[in-house]
């Protein structure tokens, strides 16, 4: 199983492979020790990404896995841009994951009332008061944003919420909801998915930047997990020690 840190491999085919062989040997440890594996997915190309990979992996539990979104537009199930659309189409009847354990948010409700429907669903699925999950899959935008936790929001200070409505996020759609730093540092594995030229000036900021004005995605820090990052050599290409 992959150290934790930095990997940088060609191109988002070979993120794919080392990815679904992360998640695949965590899911394994997890269902093992406690009979079932938990992830939090984010949107985004990581989406694309992940789903290619894990979606000719028909042997990894599935009937163990609780799949959450580690943030998610406000917008219909069966809009495009929904998050839970993606997972659910390429994995639900591709792969023996049930309907039932990827969960979807309540479009219907208003954002506020979606983070606390949300978070309810979370407390279905966890016995902890702050969900520890497996595994969260993060990308990172351009702007140092993961989740949906943008640069400067406040959202970045919040320490109460497990699941917190926004309503002005810079990235379409403006209203969503998103796992805070509360839940995300909490996991036992962060991985970031990250690709692209356009990226590579803030995964330099993140991973080798100062202190002072952290990104949104310098922030995720698991308190006691592991954390990876998965880039090309695109998004690397700033870094110093390439
Ligand atoms: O719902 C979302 O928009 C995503 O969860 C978001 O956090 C995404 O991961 C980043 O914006 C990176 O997206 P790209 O990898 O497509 O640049």
């Amino acid at each position: 199983m992959a150290e934790e840190g930095v990997h940088v491999l060609a191109d988002q085919a070979e993120i794919g492979a080392a990815l679904g062989a992360l998640v695949a040997a965590k899911a394994q440890e997890a269902i093992g020790d406690r009979g079932v594996f938990t992830i939090a997915v984010s949107g985004g190309s990581t989406t694309k990404i992940f789903c290619h990979e894990m979606a000719k992996r028909a042997d990894v539990g599935w009937d163990k896995w609780r799949v959450f979104m580690a943030d998610e537009r406000l917008v219909p199930l069966d809009q495009e841009d929904c998050n839970y659309k993606g997972y659910k189409d390429a994995l639900v009847g591709t792969v023996p994951l049930a309907a039932e354990h990827i969960y979807p948010i309540n479009p219907s409700l208003s954002v506020e009332a979606a983070a606390e429907d949300y978070t309810q669903k979370l407390k279905q699925v966890f016995s902890e008061d702050t969900p520890v999950f497996d595994v969260v899959l993060l990308g990172m935008g351009p702007d140092g944003h993961t989740a949906s936790l943008f640069p400067g929001h406040k959202l970045l200070q919040e320490k109460t919420l497990l699941v917190a409505p926004i309503s002005d996020s810079p990235k379409p759609p403006p209203n969503r909801v998103t796992l805070t730093f509360k839940v995300l540092n909490r996991a036992h594995c962060a991985i970031f998915v990250c690709t692209g030229e356009g990226k590579a000036a803030n995964v330099k900021n993140v991973l080798e930047g100062n202190e002072e004005n952290p990104l949104p995605a310098a922030l995720v820090q698991p308190l006691d997990g592991e954390l990876h990052w998965y880039l090309d050599t695109a998004a690397a290409s700033q870094l110093s020690a390439q």
